[in-house]
């Protein structure tokens, strides 16, 4: 009942990502969420966008079942595939008002950072038309390649940014995920700040070992929330960190209390 009552009150739009629960049940997941104050459960496909609504929750993230990290629009060969899946999870997305849609660089292999660039402009440009036309958000998520994701290409703000500039659409944003971006650059507030207008989505996640975002790790995850207010944020914060609690629940309703300062 005390979560109830704060979490009514919280100023941050708060999701989570399922898969740092998979052992609980996306139904328990969503009425205990409720109760602490979560509004969305993400990263999550088409099959299981319904359950939400029936909670009164979305997905703030949506995804596509063959979505891959690893595989993305910096290779040319990709791009075919990718647009059909695009197609398909964008109709699917603007179906059940789920406002934006998970968008990966691929990883860098042979082709060179400025290519890769200009290769992820070229392919998800016909995209991103058919996103504005949706009212649908593709997000490019920033990850960092030092420690979780070898060789991934979007790994640096900058880079993510300069691809928005080459997008120039407001339906591409930036997923800024502040544990990977913590790993990869630091100075997270200074970047929010000077970068905030390409970013439309933020990961947390407690640095380093990605769990909970306590006094336990290096980021002082109130004063990023407070910077991130700031900017005039209208999106969702997403706790993406593994809990190591025995009661993961209780972990999760703590980071959104930490969130909230
Ligand atoms: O896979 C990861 O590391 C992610 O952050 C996905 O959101």
């Amino acid at each position: 009942a005390a979560d109830r009552l704060a979490g009514a009150a919280y100023q941050t739009n708060h999701s989570t990502c399922k898969w740092c629960y998979n052992d609980i049940p996306l139904e328990e997941l969503c009425e205990r969420g409720q109760d602490m104050g979560l509004k969305s459960v993400e990263l999550l496909t088409v099959t299981d966008w319904p359950t939400l609504k029936k909670y009164g929750m979305t997905c703030a993230m949506g995804t596509h079942k063959d979505f891959s990290i690893e595989i993305g629009w910096n290779d040319p060969e990709n791009h075919a595939t990718l647009q059909e899946q695009y197609r398909q999870v964008i109709r699917d997305a603007a179906d059940h008002e789920i406002p934006s849609v998970i968008v990966m660089s691929g990883n860098r292999g042979q082709i060179s950072d400025h290519r890769g660039m200009i290769n992820c402009a070229v392919g998800l440009r016909p995209v991103v038309k058919l996103a504005e036309k949706a009212g649908v958000t593709l997000q490019m998520e920033l990850l960092n390649s030092k420690v979780n994701h070898p060789d991934y290409l979007c790994d640096r703000t900058s880079w993510g940014a300069a691809l928005a500039e080459m997008i120039g659409s407001d339906r591409f944003k930036l997923l800024y995920d502040i544990y990977h971006m913590q790993i990869m650059e630091g100075d997270i507030i200074r970047t929010i700040r000077d970068y905030h207008q390409y970013i439309g989505h933020y990961h947390t996640g407690g640095v380093p070992g990605r769990h909970e975002i306590n006094d336990s790790q290096e980021l002082n995850y109130p004063a990023i929330i407070k910077a991130i207010h700031e900017t005039d944020f209208r999106g969702y914060v997403a706790q993406e960190f593994i809990p190591t609690y025995e009661d993961k629940l209780s972990a999760l309703a703590e980071g959104l209390r930490i969130c909230e300062g």
